[in-house]
């Protein structure tokens, strides 16, 4: 593996999640691969399971590891290219990535969109500027548009919870439907895109994304997704409910109010085949997804961010054992 950016640095997803499993069963029978070595994360944003897990990933492997959260704990960055920095920057991009780059073997990036220009955004003009500065393999933290180890570790999850071996042929395809859930805020496409782009490509899944009008994803990640605008509807028989918020694509960034309620409850989960709840946290609790939810078995969240230890684990794995 030479990066792990989105679904496409993936050479066989049944492979991988393989290695997922067998690394997961064993942890720290990998300790050669990271002998020596040094994982960088940088973070442009805040955050709290894709920071620790990826620390407790590296450890795992005996690589070494820090972490830099760019603005607050380096110089003020300066992003523009052929700026004249006579202001408050002190330190231009590309030195400070070329420099971090060489102070570790992988660098973990993560880049939120700033919901206002949708072209910049997915053209990922942050993430693929501080990749082109790297001089060493990329791996996505979350980017402008995707999240691919939350997707991995979401795939780990329901493979697992459904009983899926790599490799064999499932009688009865599992039904996961993701759906949009209300926020207070405007959030990033990027999870529910790449959760798309990643359970559109799995042929043991029946997938559906579920959201109200005018806040249909991008359809180049949703590509082979039914799309549904019924919650209840699209709810019925599922296995997973995957609940995520996300803002208007269409009307970028925008906050689309709703008449509808879609906030998933227990009376929600109960139209379900005895489905499991998932969201990737951080949760609005009661905004999202209902306490009589999270509280109950029916959610498997904190085995889905457990999954985030071995999704990262993989992926270093992946990229550092040919180093
Ligand atoms: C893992 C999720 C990170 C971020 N969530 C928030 C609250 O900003 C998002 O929705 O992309
Ligand atoms: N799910 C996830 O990536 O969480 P953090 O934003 O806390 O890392």
């Amino acid at each position: 593996m030479k990066q792990f950016t989105s679904v496409y640095d993936v050479e066989n997803i049944d492979e991988l999640l393989k290695t997922a499993l067998e690394i997961k069963a064993n942890p720290f029978a990998q300790q050669e691969v990271g002998k020596n070595k040094t994982i960088g994360l940088i973070f442009f944003n805040p955050s709290l399971r894709t920071r620790l897990s990826s620390i407790k990933a590296a450890y795992n492997l005996s690589a070494n590891v820090w972490v830099l959260n760019a603005g607050a704990d380096s110089w003020t960055l300066e992003m523009a290219d052929g700026a004249v920095m006579n202001g408050d920057t002190q330190e231009h991009i590309t030195e400070a990535i070329k420099v971090m780059s060489a102070y570790c073997d992988v660098l973990g990036v993560r880049t939120f969109p700033k919901l206002v220009d949708r072209d910049e955004d997915y053209n990922e003009v942050m993430f693929n500027k501080v990749k082109g500065l790297s001089s060493v393999p990329v791996v996505s933290l979350e980017s402008a548009t995707l999240h691919p180890l939350q997707s991995f570790a979401d795939l780990i999850t329901i493979a697992e919870k459904s009983g899926y071996t790599p490799g064999e042929k499932s009688a009865k395809k599992v039904k996961v439907v993701m759906t949009w859930a209300p926020h207070p805020k405007r959030l990033p496409q990027a999870v529910p895109n790449s959760f798309a782009q990643w359970f559109s490509k799995v042929d043991w899944v029946d997938f559906t994304v579920v959201q109200p009008k005018g806040y249909e994803l991008d359809a180049k990640f949703t590509d082979g997704a039914t799309i549904e605008y019924d919650q209840e509807e699209a709810l019925k028989d599922a296995d997973f409910v995957y609940a995520k918020n996300w803002s208007s694509y269409e009307n970028y960034g925008e906050v689309i109010p709703q008449d509808k309620d879609w906030q998933v409850t227990m009376e929600k989960m109960d139209l379900t085949n005895k489905g499991k709840f998932m969201h990737c946290l951080p949760v609005r609790r009661n905004v999202v997804v209902a306490d009589e939810v999270l509280d109950s078995d029916t959610s498997i969240v904190i085995d889905e961010a457990t999954n985030r230890i071995f999704s990262a684990q993989t992926v270093f794995h992946e990229i550092l054992k040919n180093k």
